[in-house]
């Protein structure tokens, strides 16, 4: 039958739907009879004690069948509400009658005959719904290349079971859906798009070929979105050889973890492991020093005005701190090690023979040679003398080689780099014992070149967020200590170190084989709130999505107790109206947020202060730094004391430009005091 009109897809729905709950009726017997079987084994055990051995491995596969009955069931529960999105009328070359093929999260096929009757978004045939548009079109099967005519391009919208509406599309940018739901209320924390990929988001999914992939994306671009539903797209295609525990996230920190930690579970995936650059610092570090976090690196560049340590930190954030680090590692190779002749008893090792064996350990690390020397100056007592050395000798030589490269340590080669480089005063300890954020990454560096390192081999692929946020040193590290696939995301016009922010040619000399993609369209804001932000940081690469909303909203106050009130009168409001979810009240840095939760006395009692100590996302009302809100967003955002004062060096502007383009449909901006020229005469 052909389905073609809203009836007629209605009861298609309908039909998919009473299969959908007759596979998870049958999945719940499944598990009912493996629970009352498990009852029963466990009886037996019970009685015959002897055989509990033999039984152990039954026992585990009955638990497992009916678990994996449980969340096949779990998941038709979820496709129930919303079984497809999409679908395609596609007729292959050769063939006689087009073939509807209805998309969806996952792949449904009928319990008898094994027909698809939904297939996977991530499926080879399915690329062609966010490829092409009604006409000639075409799909990479594992069979090789197939070609054919699309001849109907529809999309739907159902929820909670119910077609809400369907559309026929012709073009491959859904535009009519896709501004539906950007102008919804924002949910709770960060939903699937596929139903709404975009094409150029879609190939970035899609690339199985990159080894090293870089996406530099607007803000609200779809890049944390996109990155998410790669991963997905990988576990799909490669499901024989990775699992989700193959994968690592480094992300910001744990309240951005737990913001996208819905959308893998939502595709039916699980979620992967996270990590943070300072966990992965300290790990190789041992443990052994206690370091700054980057939190508070932005904070006292925010907040303390001290030349020296903004020099420190752009320095060590540029490319050249890497360059020269990379000389030192060369120049301690040709001139830490002295040779000297040894004495031990009655003979002597010349300095030449000492030199020999050090040039024939090359391969190791330079620090790594000392051991491995003892052990061939030895070697050398055996065949020249016929002596064989006895521990006291052994030690003898040890000590004798250890002293030959200085008794080095990598903490004192790391601070005397400073000195060779000519620079010693851009070392210098946060407090007793507490080393600079950037310190930890160049010292972990140094330690690599000159101790070597164990390599990540678990992890196949890492995804790296925020990657403007890190530096050149820290990208070093991670290229030596994971040589896999890397997918780096992030915009670098959202920097926390404007001053030695990455850039994309330092990224492409650490990883001569990546791949760059750029993604210039902003889905998050409206066209006024993103018109707002290119006043603060004008990229000239933005494209806004078509969509409008209030401009956004300035209070200017006669003083700072004014602005106070208005405040609280903006987030009473909201919490009133209850129109939208979110609303996020954004500061220059979490001291000034947390002094505003404690004066604005009269708040919901909903309204929450997110920290960097946080660790889960919440709706309604938060207040929240700049650089905790990065990667989140919301449906109002107010930025207070938003003053020329505050908002004046590239960081405060940064965090401004952060702050502002957090906000999806209105934004408020207060200040009391005058703004900053920027802000004034935003174009209409
Ligand atoms: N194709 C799409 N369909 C529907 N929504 C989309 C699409 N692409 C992006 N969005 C929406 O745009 C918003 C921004 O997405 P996301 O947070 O992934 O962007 P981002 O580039 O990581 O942003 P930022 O760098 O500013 O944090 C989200 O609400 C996301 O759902």
């Amino acid at each position: 039958m052909q389905i073609i009109t809203e009836k007629e897809e209605k009861e298609h729905l309908a039909i998919i739907q009473s299969r959908i709950t007759a596979m998870m009726n049958a999945g719940r017997e499944l598990a009912n009879k493996r629970a009352a079987d498990l009852l029963e084994q466990k009886a037996y055990v019970r009685d015959n004690r002897d055989e509990k051995a033999i039984l152990h491995q039954s026992i585990v596969q009955t638990a497992g069948s009916g678990e994996a009955a449980l969340a096949k069931t779990r998941q038709l529960g979820r496709l129930l509400q919303t079984p497809y999105f999409g679908r395609i009328d596609f007729k292959a070359t050769g063939q006689t009658e087009e073939q509807p093929i209805y998309i969806g999260v996952c792949t449904l096929k009928d319990y008898d005959t094994g027909v698809p009757l939904i297939y996977d978004w991530r499926s080879p045939v399915s690329s062609m719904f966010y490829d092409f548009e009604t006409g000639e079109a075409s799909y990479e099967a594992p069979i090789g290349n197939v070609a054919g005519e699309i001849s109907l391009k529809r999309q739907y919208r159902i929820k909670n079971g119910q077609l809400e509406f369907m559309i026929d599309t012709a073009a491959p940018v859904f535009d009519e859906l896709l501004q539906q739901e950007l102008s919804v209320s924002s949910d709770e924390k960060m939903k699937n798009i596929v139903a709404t990929i975009q094409q150029d988001q879609h190939a970035i999914i899609r690339d199985e070929t990159s080894q090293i992939l870089v996406i530099q994306g607007v803000a609200g671009s779809g890049k944390t979105s996109i990155a998410l539903h790669r991963i997905a797209f990988l576990l799909y295609r490669h499901r024989d050889t990775l699992t989700s525990k193959d994968i690592l996230i480094i992300s910001p920190n744990k309240v951005f973890a737990d913001y996208i930690s819905q959308v893998l579970p939502e595709l039916g995936e699980e979620n992967v492991p996270e990590t943070s650059m300072g966990l992965l610092v300290d790990e190789l570090l041992e443990r052994k020093y206690v370091f700054q976090r980057l939190f508070e690196q932005v904070t006292m560049m925010l907040e303390n005005t001290d030349d020296a340590f903004t020099k420190r930190v752009n320095y060590k954030s540029g490319f050249e701190f890497l360059r020269q680090l990379n000389e030192y590692v060369v120049w301690l190779n040709n001139h830490l090690f002295k040779p000297t002749t040894i004495t031990v008893g009655r003979f002597v090792i010349p300095a030449a023979v000492v030199m020999e064996k050090y040039t024939a350990c090359h391969r190791l690390p330079l620090l790594k040679r000392g051991p491995e020397m003892a052990a061939a100056l030895a070697q050398y007592l055996f065949y020249k003398h016929r002596y064989e050395a006895d521990t006291k000798d052994k030690t003898v030589l040890k000590r004798a080689v250890a002293a030959m490269f200085g008794n080095a340590n990598i903490f004192r080669l790391y601070k005397e780099f400073f000195k060779w480089t000519g620079q010693p005063t851009m070392f210098k300890m946060a407090a007793a014992k507490v080393l600079e954020y950037l310190d930890a990454f160049g010292l972990a560096y140094l330690k690599i070149c000159l101790e070597g390192v164990t390599v990540h081999r678990k992890v196949k692929h890492l995804l790296i967020d925020e990657m403007q946020d890190y530096s050149p040193v820290q990208y070093a590290m991670i290229a030596k200590i994971f040589p896999c696939k890397i997918t780096l995301l992030g915009d670098i016009h959202q920097s926390l170190n404007p001053g030695g922010k990455i850039d994309l040619d330092s990224l492409r000399k650490i990883f001569p084989q990546s791949q760059q993609v750029t993604l210039n369209k902003s889905y998050r804001s409206t066209m006024e709130i993103l018109r707002l932000a290119q006043q603060i940081i004008h990229n000239p690469a933005l494209v806004p999505m078509e969509r409008h909303g209030q401009p956004p909203v300035f209070f200017r106050a006669v003083d700072e107790r004014q602005e106070l009130v208005h405040i609280q009168q903006l987030i009473t409001d909201f919490t009133q109206q209850r129109r939208c979810k979110s609303m996020a009240v954004i500061c220059k840095t979490e001291t000034v947020a947390a002094a505003l939760m404690e004066t604005l006395m009269e708040l919901p009692a909903a309204v929450q202060l997110l920290t960097d100590a946080s660790h889960r996302f919440t709706d309604g009302v938060v207040l929240i730094s700049a650089q905790l809100s990065k990667g989140l967003e919301f449906d109002q955002v107010i930025v207070p004391f938003a003053t020329a004062a505050n908002y004046h060096t590239a960081i405060e502007k940064s965090m401004l430009y952060i702050a502002c383009t957090r906000a999806m449909h209105a934004l408020h901006i207060t200040a009391a005091g005058p703004l900053p020229a920027y802000l004034e005469n935003i174009p209409p």
